[in-house]
């Protein structure tokens, strides 16, 4: 029998838990119906065990968990209702999960996990807004932890560079940083995890990797999700942080990154850091790196979209983008001279989210094939799983005038949602799939200058009406 994970939700009566969390260890449970997993919720909102455990049947389900499994579950989980930036509240939290009294740190009444509670590792799952999540781990730092303790954090991780890393200081004097969890969904989505077997495990890719055989690459990222009633979040991140500065970059560097030796959490995290750090805005900085616009009112399909200053909740004050691009360059030898494009934006009427290599011109065609020779690109689907190689071909009607052909396949469809993939790793204890901590440095820096140009009013707000495609001058890899 394998040792039972602990798993504290704090904000377990928050909307990440219900919409996200507890579907994405669902969706798990479905797959692994005999996981030994325990569930300790706490929140500021009372709950008793009962209603706790009617929210875990109802949420597991949704999710895909067997019914008879959500019950196991729902039986064994408790409610604590606390407040986690105060260490009596965490205290008890803690020791509720633990099975046993947890005092103050250093006060030798040292918290241990046993048999009371399975003996495997505790999970503190921090599903709260940033700025109490701070809170939460200031006050952790007065509270005896177990030491298997592991810490699972959302996103945002910080609000600038020098944030993240006071934050990353705090981390580290409450648990190694190996037992600790950033979490980027994107890094559990199976055609992100494709990236390592696409580019390591094909001579044909692996040969042309690189700066001399490729011209251009394009990471985008373009919704048709409006604000769906999240404008307390989003008005404050805006497309930039929400996506650009966490996922994006993200799978930046898993398209960069140099070979790693070994898939182990310590090689590839390596190997994705050292790209991060070598990353800076393309050509002469913010105002000609980037662009950010904002929808205005429109119609996407048969919705009526209100313009993003109308929607509930927005203050129009804050000039918050929902559509941003920045073009960077990863400074190495492999990759020197490429633009690599980011993007992402929501309630557009075109939703492309993928990678897009393109390759550059064979460096003489030879003479009698007629051009214009179209460029080659590989194509990777973030959503939905394909893959397309766009090839130059001999013409149909004109053999040898050029022409575009397109080889598409549709990947392996995942067992796992990219949450319940990311979760897999953080109730097994292990940190591969989330972020480390220098990572989550290096994405705001390179964000950070970025959004003080925006702050300084250098690069202009743009508009698109919602259900627009992106603006042709962005220059979108495909049209
Ligand atoms: O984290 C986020 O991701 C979603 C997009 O990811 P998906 O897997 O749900 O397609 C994005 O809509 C949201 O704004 C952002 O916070």
């Amino acid at each position: 029998m394998t040792p039972t994970c602990t798993l504290v939700i704090l904000g377990a009566s928050g909307d990440l838990t219900e919409r996200l969390l507890l579907p994405g260890i669902g969706s798990l449970l479905e797959r692994e119906p005999d996981r030994a997993l325990r569930i300790v919720g706490s929140d500021r909102a009372p709950m008793t065990d009962g209603e706790f455990g009617q929210l875990l049947m109802r949420t597991l389900t949704a999710g895909g968990a067997p019914e008879a499994v959500a019950r196991r579950i729902a039986d064994g989980a408790a409610y604590v209702c606390a407040d986690v930036t105060d260490p009596s509240g965490l205290r008890e939290v803690v020791g509720t999960a633990a099975g046993c009294a947890v005092g103050r740190r250093g006060s030798g009444r040292r918290a241990h996990q046993g048999a009371a509670d399975g003996g495997g590792h505790l999970v503190l799952y921090f599903a709260l807004p940033p700025a109490v999540t701070e809170r939460a781990c200031a006050a952790l730092q007065e509270v005896d932890l177990p030491d298997r303790t592991h810490l699972a954090m959302e996103k945002p991780f910080g609000r600038d560079e020098a944030s993240a890393r006071e934050l990353n200081e705090r981390v580290a004097t409450l648990v190694p940083e190996a037992q600790v969890h950033r979490v980027d969904h994107f890094l559990g989505k199976s055609t992100v995890l494709d990236l390592i077997a696409l580019r390591f495990a094909n001579r044909l890719f692996q040969a042309v990797w690189s700066a001399e055989h490729i011209e251009s690459i394009e990471i985008a990222y373009d919704e048709s999700l409006a604000l769906e009633g999240r404008a307390g979040y989003y008005d404050h991140a805006g497309a930039l942080r929400d996506m650009i500065q966490s996922h994006l970059l993200q799978v930046l560097a898993l398209v960069a990154m140099e070979p790693p030796a070994r898939i182990t959490d310590r090689d590839l995290r390596d190997a994705t850091a050292t790209v991060l750090r070598a990353t800076r805005l393309w050509g002469g900085g913010p105002e000609t790196a980037s662009r950010r616009a904002r929808y205005t009112a429109g119609q996407i399909g048969d919705r009526q979209v209100p313009a993003y200053v109308d929607e509930d909740g927005v203050d129009p004050g804050r000039e918050t983008e929902t559509l941003a691009q920045v073009t960077v360059e990863v400074a190495n030898p492999r990759w020197a001279g490429v633009p690599i494009t980011l993007r992402s934006g929501k309630a557009l009427g075109v939703t492309r989210k993928h990678v897009v290599i393109t390759f550059a011109d064979v460096r003489h065609l030879p003479d009698g094939l007629t051009g214009p020779d179209p460029q080659d690109q590989l194509v990777i689907g973030l959503s939905p799983d394909v893959m397309e190689l766009r090839i130059t071909t001999n013409g149909t009607s004109d053999p040898l005038a050029l022409e575009q052909s397109v080889f598409a396949t549709t990947l392996r469809e995942a067992e796992l949602e990219a949450y319940g993939e990311v979760l897999t790793g953080i109730l097994d204890g292990d940190p591969m799939l989330t972020v480390r901590g220098d990572a989550a440095e290096e994405c705001w820096r390179i964000c950070d200058e970025v959004l003080a140009a925006w702050a300084g009013g250098t690069v202009p707000m743009e508009e698109y009406p919602a259900g627009a495609a992106v603006p042709r001058d962005w220059g979108a890899a495909l049209d």
